[in-house]
Formats: structure tokens, sequence, C-alpha cells
């Protein structure tokens, strides 16, 4: 991975802590001692149910149980090839977990029984009424190239995209021109149509998928552009490659027509936060230094960037700032529960913050704040007390109420944009921290990963929340953050393994059945409300907000 030699992101943004010269000591955590309400937005634990379909999808070559081991035991397991090449540290870092052993037998017996499937039961018919052959047609097709991972998610974008380094001369004659230009056209450029982006700093270089060697590209474009996106991918000549891509995110649902439709590609589904944990873990296996912490946190002014051995991570709770937040309890690579969740996230920093201050951009609302002073819009314990409140540690300098001041028509008019800014971006974060310390108390569990888009070029509420972390459980909480912030999803995404994919494409399959199903219902009994359950029904959180 290209390392960056000096975060200039940081510099920058340290001027906040210029600006505000003082000991900073921002309530994070509302009620310190006190007991504190649960949160408004908070949402009841919902524990993973894993998804099964899979494994039903393979039954029928249960019998064969001999013939599969035998498979099994000569066919290499393409997820973990590269696990097989590491340092035995880090292959117990994915075999630590009570349940990865499991895990990855597993999925070595589902390729196995995939391989025998597909070849020697070409016309075995498969439940949704594929034969075996199509199925095998179906990933050849996806094993083919370009190689995905997608993450459609409620603001951004995300999309990693492998290239191949290891093109012999023979298979580069072989090459189709669209997938030439298409490698040409996503490495050479670093920004696509009006809002792609590639985070050139992110590449990762060097990294074994699926016997081959390349590297990983990251890009990001606004949801919202989507149909200027998918119209790209047409002239691209996308549409003539006919392939399937990895997706995930509320996005791989609400647009898979679209998918299908105008650049003729399918959509091989997985869910988002399955997908958030592959992508962190492989992650780390691939770069050192993608995981790290603030040394110094108590002292926001000196606060620094270090290096964190995430080698042994379980357990874990996982922070997904995003448009809104999940918060997972992370036990191992497929053992995690979603225990709460708000709505207050990054897409509400970005919202308000465009309404108080007219700013048009996610950067532009960090600038505004890196220059702003939240004291001047919030109501300081200070404010109340003229000084500290000893007896439950609450220093004045503490927010004893977010934008507190603004309801006096003389403070109003005397803020700017730039505290506007500064006092959303404080108050959104402080809410994330507060809920996720009371989620690392209630699991008993002392590492706390913050992730997703919302942490991009904003050292300030990384800073704010490595503060809350350390000041408010008294050094117990640890705040950890990692480089590719909000690309696991698709990272995630384009790693699932081949029985996995199969999976995806039946439940595809199944999907577009019962909706054709529903629809004829619908057609039937106009009156009556369509219940139809989404494919991952059995995988969601019980979001109550
Ligand atoms: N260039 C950008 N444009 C818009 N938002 C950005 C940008 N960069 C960072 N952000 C922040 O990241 C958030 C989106 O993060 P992320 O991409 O992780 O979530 P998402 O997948 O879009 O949302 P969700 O997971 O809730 O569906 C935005 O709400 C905003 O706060
Ligand atoms: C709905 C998702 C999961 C989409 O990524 C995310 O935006 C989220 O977790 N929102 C918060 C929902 C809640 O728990 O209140």
């Amino acid at each position: 991975m290209k390392v960056p030699a000096k975060d200039s992101k940081y510099s920058v943004n340290l001027k906040i802590f210029k600006l505000h010269n003082y000991s900073i000591a921002p309530k994070i955590c509302g009620g310190s001692d006190k007991k504190s309400p649960s949160p408004t937005n908070g949402t009841a634990p919902a524990v993973l149910t894993k998804r099964n379909s899979w494994r039903a999808s393979w039954k029928f070559s249960a019998a064969k149980q001999q013939q599969k081991q035998q498979l099994a035991d000569s066919t290499q397991q393409p997820e973990y090839e590269c696990d097989a090449e590491l340092p035995a540290d880090k292959r117990n870092h994915l075999d630590s977990n009570n349940d990865s052993s499991t895990a990855t037998d597993n999925r070595s017996q589902h390729w196995a029984d995939a391989l025998e499937r597909v070849s020697t039961s070409s016309n075995v018919e498969c439940e949704n009424g594929r034969t075996a052959q199509q199925l095998s047609g179906e990933l050849d097709e996806f094993m083919s190239m370009p190689w995905f991972g997608m993450d459609i998610g409620g603001t951004l974008t995300k999309l990693v995209y492998f290239e191949p380094k290891d093109i012999t001369p023979d298979e580069q004659d072989q090459e189709a021109e669209i997938l030439r230009n298409i490698r040409r056209y996503l490495t050479k450029n670093s920004a696509y149509g009006k809002t792609g982006h590639r985070d050139t700093h992110l590449q990762m270089d060097n990294v074994e998928i699926r016997k081959r060697r390349g590297s990983l590209h990251f890009i990001r474009f606004q949801t919202t552009d989507m149909s200027n996106f998918l119209l790209l991918a047409k002239q691209k000549g996308m549409a003539e490659l006919v392939t399937t891509v990895c997706a995930t995110g509320g996005g791989a649902f609400k647009f898979e027509n679209e998918f299908r439709q105008q650049v003729n590609m399918k959509l091989a589904k997985f869910d988002e936060l399955d997908t958030l944990i592959k992508g962190i873990l492989f992650a780390e296996v691939q770069n050192p230094t993608e995981c790290y912490f603030y040394e110094n946190a108590r002292d926001i002014m000196k606060s620094e960037k270090r290096a964190f051995d995430f080698s042994k991570p379980y357990p874990f709770i996982l922070v997904n700032v995003g448009s809104g937040v999940s918060i997972l309890a992370v036990y191992g690579p497929d053992n995690y529960k979603r225990v709460s969740g708000t709505s207050l996230g990054g897409g509400t920093f970005l919202g308000l913050c465009c309404l108080l201050t007219g700013c048009n951009s996610f950067e532009e609302a960090i600038q505004l704040a890196t220059k702003g002073d939240n004291r001047k819009v919030d109501k300081l314990v200070r404010d109340i007390y003229g000084g500290d409140y000893d007896r439950f540690g609450l220093t004045g300098d503490l927010v004893a109420s977010s934008f507190g001041q603004m309801h006096i028509k003389d403070k109003r008019s005397s803020v700017s944009r730039e505290d506007l800014a500064n006092a959303t971006l404080v108050t959104i974060t402080n809410n994330i921290g507060s809920i996720a310390r009371m989620c690392a108390l209630n699991e008993k569990m002392d590492k706390v990963v913050f992730v997703g888009n919302f942490l991009r070029v904003n050292p300030i509420s990384m800073k704010l929340l490595a503060y809350a972390m350390e000041f408010w459980s008294n050094g117990t909480l640890k705040a950890l953050f990692l480089e590719h912030e909000g690309y696991f999803g698709a990272l995630g995404c384009l790693l699932q393994f081949n029985g996995e994919i199969a999976a995806a494409l039946n439940e595809t399959a199944e999907t577009s059945q019962q909706t054709q199903k529903s629809e004829t219902t619908a057609d039937t009994f106009s009156n009556t409300i369509n219940s139809t359950t989404s494919p991952h029904s059995n995988n969601t959180n019980n979001s109550d907000s």
C-alpha cells in the first residue's frame, strides 16, 4: 500500500485545536457518572442469524460425502489462498477465533461441492430450477475479469477494482479490447464523471486474490449519481461484457433492476455487515499499518496517530459511521451481533451543516468546522455553573447542551458559519461516542473500532472519539481507526468466496421469482398489502428508529 509520507489533512485540521487555545475537554459522553438516559435513537440488539440458503443450495451433493472429501483435500481454498502464504501469526489470527476453523472447513467443503457438482452433475436441477451447468456458467462468468466489489450506500457508492498485474503476453493478446479499455480507464484516471474519485493513497499493491496477483483500487462516487455511473459504464462497454458484480449496501437491492436493464449486470448481493467485517480482516492482514490509535488522547492538542497491532482483534466493538450508524459486537470473523445504531450519523452532520451554513459538500463542511468554535454555539458546564460541577467530575469546559446558546438572539447573530459547522460536528461525534461507549460497557469489551466515511478527512472527530473513549473510561477503552475507512464493505464483497457467490446468485433468482409471484398476487388481490420478505430478512437489525 502506498503510505502517504505525512498526512497533510492532519496538519490542516490541527488548526482547530490551535484556535481553541485551551485544554479541550468537550463533553463527549453525556452524563459521565450520572446515570445516562438511553440514547433516543438506539436500536434493540439483534442477534445475527447466519444466512443458510447457500448450505441448502448445495445439499443435494451431501450423499457423496467421501468423494467430496477427496476433492476438498485436493482443492485449494480460494479465499484463503493468501492465508496459506501468511506468516504463522497472521494465520493464527484468522484461525484463533472459536468459529473460524469451522467456517474454513465449511468453505472448503462447499467449494469442493461446487466443483464436484459442476464437473459431475451438469444436468442436475438446483432448487431454483437452474441446472448445475447454468450455475457453472454463472460461476465462470463471475470468475472472468473485471473483478469488482461494490458497496452502494445511502450517501456514497464505494467500488473496489482488482487490477491484475500478472497478465501473461498470451493473456494480453486474448484480452478483449473492452476489458483492456476499462482497466486503463480505471487505473490511469483518478476522477470519473461528476462525482467519481479514486483514492490513490489507499491503493493496495501486490495483493493476491484467487491465485491472481495485482492491485486494488478504491473508487467512490455519490449514490445520487448512480444513473450517470450506469451510463458511463454502458459507454465503456460494460453491457457487452455481461458481468456479475458482487454488491452490498442498501443500493444493491434498490438499484438491482437498473443494473440489469442498463448494463446487463447481475448483482450477487451480500449483507453489508458481513462484508464489512470480511473487508476489515483482509485489510488488516494485507497492511501492517492499517490500524491506528491516538497517543496522548487525553490531550487533543498533543494527541498523535500511531500504528496499532490489530492482529489479535477479538472481541471488539465496531462502529460504522456512514449516513447512519451501526454498532456491532464482534467475537470472531463469522460471529457478531448488531447491538445498536443511531440515525444521527454522517448523513445528519452533512445535512444539518448544509442547512445551517449553506455549504455544498462534505469537504467544505469539514473545512468550515476546522475554522470554527463550538463554544460560541453550545452551552458549556461553566455557562451554567460558572465553573466546574465538581461533584460529578464535570469540568467547566464540557458541553452541557449542544447548540444550547442558540435560543439567545444576540448569540445567534454573532456566530459564524464556521462555528455552526464545528458545533454540528462536535454534537454528532459526541453522540456517537456516547452510544459506542455504552455498547462497549454492556458488552464488556475494551476495543472500539470506528470506520465509515464520516471519518474521511476528519481528524477532529477521530481525536474527539479517542479522547472520549479514553477520558470517560479512565483509560480502559481504546478507540481504534482504520486507514481504508469506508471501503471495507466493498472490499469484503470483492473477496466473497465462490460458494457464497453461487448462493447469492441463487438468492437473486429466488428473489426475482418471488417478486414475479408477488406481482401476480398483487394484481389479483390489489387491495392486499404486499408482504414479500427480503432475502435477508433473517439477518436484519431491529431498528426502532
Ligand atoms: N465526498 C463525500 N460526499 C458525501 N459524504 C461524504 C463524503 N466524504 C465523506 N462523507 C461522509 O461520509 C458519510 C457516508 O459514509 P459511508 O460511505 O460510510 O456511508 P453510506 O454507505 O453512504 O451510508 P449507509 O451505510 O448508512 O447506507 C456521509 O454521510 C458524510 O458524512
Ligand atoms: C440502515 C443502515 C444499516 C444502512 O447502512 C445504516 O444507515 C444504519 O445503521 N442506520 C441507523 C439505523 C438505526 O439503528 O437507527
